[in-house]
């Protein structure tokens, strides 16, 4: 992976999160995040919500599986909710019938926020994705403290070696890992990953050089999979999903599990918005 091929905004934010996490371990080091977080696993007093069961129990019913994202502002769009109160957005979400929630943490690109995720974890009984820009296994064992389900991997952004090292810590806490791809040769790396229940496949439809996105970003992709050998069970549709024919294209290409942001939360109801479109297909 050379640096140039790492889209402007990508390389911004992950200049920025080597500073969090820096500041982070000034006030608590990394071997003591670790402890605590793998001591608390080892207490089973915080089982995870199963993110990528909840999404294999809606494919296995022949039903759509939608992660609801709670997104109060995006780098192209700016704010998106204008009144943002996570934990009744995702008590709507869950309401509606959405599958998992994710929930943006990071602050300076998407005016997210930690307290965000356990806001609205503490309001309803959906799994959640941490939804953040991890660049260190530090914020692996922070999600886990923070309640997380599932945490997010841009490939995109990951050495190969950082990649798996990620990949494992979270694993072998439990976590589950939405491993996001926006390109055939990004897709490639990931599939070398090792086979895991916690791993979940994203094919991100944004181009985050333009911030267009482009549906047949995951047809094509979703294709490249189905010729290979091992297949992951698990492939969710990211961004860019705005009506139920642009539900109806990615089904009839076998994909049926969605991330869907923008779109509900433009709106008054995120929830209602949910369900009428859960109505419509
Ligand atoms: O949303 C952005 O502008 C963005 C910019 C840079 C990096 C990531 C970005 N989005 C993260 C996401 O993956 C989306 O929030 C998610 O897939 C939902 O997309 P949408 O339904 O289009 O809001």
């Amino acid at each position: 992976m050379t640096q140039d091929a790492i889209p402007s905004i990508l390389k911004k934010i992950v200049v920025t999160k080597h500073s969090e996490v820096a500041a982070a371990k000034a006030k608590k080091d990394f071997d003591s995040i670790k402890r605590e977080a793998e001591a608390l696993m080892q207490q089973g007093d915080a089982p995870r919500r199963g993110f990528a069961k909840a999404l294999l129990a809606k494919q296995e019913a022949g039903i759509p599986g939608i992660i609801a994202e709670v997104k109060k502002a995006s780098p192209s769009k700016g704010i998106i909710s204008k009144n943002f109160n996570p934990a009744l957005i995702a008590q709507q979400y869950e309401q509606a019938g959405a599958a998992c929630l994710s929930v943006l943490t990071d602050e300076q690109y998407f005016q997210g926020h930690n307290d965000y995720l356990q806001q609205a974890k503490a309001a309803c009984k959906l799994p959640v994705l941490r939804k953040d820009f991890m660049i260190d296994s530090y914020q692996i064992y922070q999600s886990y403290l923070l309640g997380a389900d599932c945490i997010l991997l841009i490939v995109a952004c990951l050495e190969d070696e950082k990649l798996h090292e990620l990949h494992k810590v979270a694993c072998d806490l439990g976590t589950d890992v939405l491993i996001e791809v926006h390109t055939q040769q990004e897709l490639e790396r990931a599939l070398q990953l090792p086979d895991s229940e916690h791993n979940i496949y994203g094919i991100n439809n944004r181009d985050l050089n333009t911030f267009t996105t482009d549906l047949q970003t995951s047809i094509r992709l979703k294709a490249y999979v189905d010729n290979q050998s091992t297949r992951p069970q698990l492939l969710v549709t990211e961004s860019g999903i705005h009506s139920s024919e642009d539900m109806q294209l990615m089904l009839s290409n076998q994909i049926s599990s969605f991330l869907i942001g923008e779109q509900f939360m433009k709106t008054d109801n995120p929830g209602e918005t949910l369900a009428s479109l859960l109505d419509s297909l």
